[in-house]
């Protein structure tokens, strides 16, 4: 396969710069000679020696000492070279993308406290309101690549932050909750949009060294957006009345931006390739790759994209050709996997309920519960950051393999937090009578445990210091989960000083446990399975099918967002708290193994480069991943494209 063969090959053009002198290595057919190269020759080789240049009697070449200086001094120049700063103002304005992404999905839980007050919304709207954003993701998702495809990344991001601003406008002017739906499907709908194109929109624009960094900051603008809407909800949750305007409102501000910035950046140069725009794609690549020569960036593109369409063959809808194609048939499989396992190992439900955890570990107040949950938040983007900075270094499979183990351990823990406190769950001491006489199941309960884990009872109890007086399970207010039905819990007033009402946590002095497995999740989540699903997706097919790839991949995520933060209280209900972040740890567990065995390393490889890898069976990705330990890094020279194998350093030569 002759991208395979490019694999191999390199020049060395602009090496010459900093050497003196121009010479090029022939690759003889195992043989190895080093000569001086007319100005601006360029021949491929897989390596040359010292020993082969003074055998071919070439002049002298640069010492093996210099060779690592002049390596280094070659490195910083491409990288510098390499890297105008377009390329970040690009990725930057598209990551907002991503703290859209971050921030509506986060915002809403705080601005529910104040909206359930004001609207007076049942159980089901506030389900409704929250999980309508996500749905309407899901849905949007697999259209964007449809749009993707034949629009283009700029216009979809265009529309995407559109429907952020519409869906932001209507949202702080709702009259009732009708309105509020229509805002949250308004804003879903932008979110699944951006979410698949953002990250291809960005791997398409950046050079190879640093694509999965710049990927990777998309999902760092979305931990970013979901730390905001945190500090956002905890300010304006003291404004009671029509706080939540502001906390839903304040997203037009990044989308107004967003579009404007899109007016005037590029589309991504490998889609007005593949469109035949190739007058425009030239100076889209010029813009980005500042004063590097762009020749062999353009012919490469161009020409894997009629190699792609050669070997994709066939007609009809690009799922099929995808799916009927064995390598984009395992990319597909290997993509979707990993959204999946992303959302199966629970990061919703400890974003979506870290305020109930937190409340676990004794926090009553409810605004302090909010800006606590803020601390998740921040926990969550901090440890993205190291992400960032780690995609470069380990590459994309370690990165992720050491992070779904810590994710798989860390629930574990979780779940024995849980286990334990359930286990010394504070006993049922009193058991009034209903006033109504009205059979209702909690007085059946002897612990608090159950009593917390069925949806119509809480449990009401009066503490002095750490010791537990009176407690009871009693009905919970139907119209407000904040009160007990009846009794010394269903108003404020009559909850004295040290009465409380649990409804979906039990006092617990093994709080300090959950704690540390929440912490320690994220610090394990957040660096690799957090963004490297995004990441990797975004380079893993071919460009035929790339926004058809993400387009799907996305969608998967979003529908297990949805399963799984819908499910957990009543997943919770039925096999307990513990039972729940248990089964999380075995999805995790169960997702190591599918990396391990099915995810190749795509570190610094060119996107034209990467469906090689899913040439073999599906599942020996793992064991076929040669470059493990061979540690290929490209580094482009003037727009021609270098190796440096570090098992193989007299490359420079
Ligand atoms: O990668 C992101 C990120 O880790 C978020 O914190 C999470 O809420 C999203 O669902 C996920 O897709």
């Amino acid at each position: 396969m002759s991208r395979r063969q490019a694999d191999h090959d390199y020049n060395l053009r602009s090496m010459s710069n900093l050497m003196g002198e121009r010479w090029k290595k022939v690759n003889d057919g195992g043989e190895r000679s080093l000569i001086k190269a007319p100005s601006n020759a360029s021949i491929s080789s897989q390596g040359a020696s010292a020993g082969a240049s003074a055998a071919a009697g070439a002049p002298s070449a640069p010492s093996s000492s210099s060779t690592g200086d002049l390596e280094r001094a070659a490195r910083k120049q491409f990288q510098q070279d390499v890297t105008p700063g377009f390329v970040y103002v690009l990725a930057i304005f598209s990551a907002l993308g991503g703290f859209l992404f971050g921030y509506d999905t986060g915002v809403i839980s705080g601005a529910m406290l104040l909206l359930k007050r004001e609207l007076d919304l049942s159980a089901l709207w506030q389900e409704v309101l929250i999980s309508s954003t996500v749905a309407a993701a899901a849905f949007s998702a697999p259209l964007g690549g449809f749009l993707n495809g034949v629009f283009g990344r700029r216009v979809c991001i265009l529309l995407a932050s559109f429907f952020f601003a519409v869906g932001g406008i209507v949202l702080s002017s709702a009259p009732g909750k009708e309105v509020l739906l229509a805002g949250r499907l308004i804003v879903g709908l932008g979110l699944g949009i951006a979410s698949m194109t953002v990250p291809v929109y960005i791997a398409e624009a950046s050079p190879p060294h640093l694509r999965g960094q710049l990927v990777t900051v998309n999902t760092l603008f979305i931990t970013g957006g979901q730390f905001t809407a945190s500090l956002i909800d905890g300010a304006f949750s003291y404004l009671r009345h029509d706080g939540w305007r502001y906390m839903l409102g304040l997203s037009v501000l990044p989308a107004v931006l967003q579009f404007m910035g899109f007016l005037f950046l590029p589309e991504s140069p490998r889609w007005l390739i593949q469109r035949g725009l190739t007058q425009k794609a030239r100076r889209v690549l010029s813009q980005i790759r500042g004063n590097q020569n762009i020749d062999e960036e353009y012919d490469s593109i161009k020409n894997s994209i009629e190699e792609e369409e050669k070997d994709s063959g066939g007609d009809g809808p690009v799922i099929w050709r995808m799916l009927t194609y064995p390598p984009t048939r395992r990319a597909l499989v290997v993509g979707c996997g990993l959204q999946m396992f992303q959302q199966l190992s629970g990061i919703n439900t400890v974003m979506y309920y870290s305020a109930t955890i937190l409340q676990m570990s004794g926090v009553r107040d409810d605004r302090l519960a909010i800006w606590l949950a803020g601390l998740t938040t921040l926990t969550n983007f901090l440890f993205t950051l190291l992400g960032v900075w780690l995609v470069e270094r380990v590459g994309r499979r370690k990165l992720t393999l050491g992070s779904i183990i810590g994710t798989c351990l860390s629930l574990s823990l979780l779940a024995i937090g849980f286990l334990v406190s359930a286990q010394h769950s504070p006993p049922v001491t009193y058991h009034p009578l209903d006033p109504a006489m009205a059979n209702s199941t909690c007085s059946k309960y002897q612990v608090c445990e159950p009593c917390m884990l069925d949806p119509g009872c809480g449990f009401c109890y009066r503490e002095n210091g750490s010791a537990l007086l009176t407690s009871s399970c009693v009905p919970v207010n139907k119209a407000s989960t904040e009160h007990a039905a009846w009794g010394r819990c269903s108003n404020s007033t009559l909850m004295r000083d040290q009465t409380y009402w649990a409804y979906n946590y039990c006092p617990t002095s093994f709080s300090w446990l959950v704690l540390l497995g929440l912490v320690l999740y994220l610090a394990a989540f957040a660096p690799g399975m957090g963004p490297m699903p995004w990441t990797i997706n975004s380079e893993i097919y071919p460009l035929w099918a790339r926004s058809t790839g993400n387009a799907c991949a996305a969608g998967v995520n979003w529908t297990f967002n949805i399963l799984v933060s819908l499910t957990f209280l009543h997943l919770a209900q039925y096999i307990t708290y513990y039972g729940a972040f248990f089964l999380y740890s075995t999805m995790a567990l169960l997702g190591f193994f599918f990396t391990y065995g099915c995810l190749p390393e795509t570190k610094s490889r060119r996107l034209e480069e990467i469906e090689a890898l899913f040439e073999n069976h599906l599942c020996s990705c793992g064991a076929s991943d040669s470059d493990e330990g061979r540690q290929v890094e490209y580094i482009r020279v003037k727009g021609s494209n270098y190796h440096l194998s570090d098992n193989d350093a007299s490359d420079v030569d």
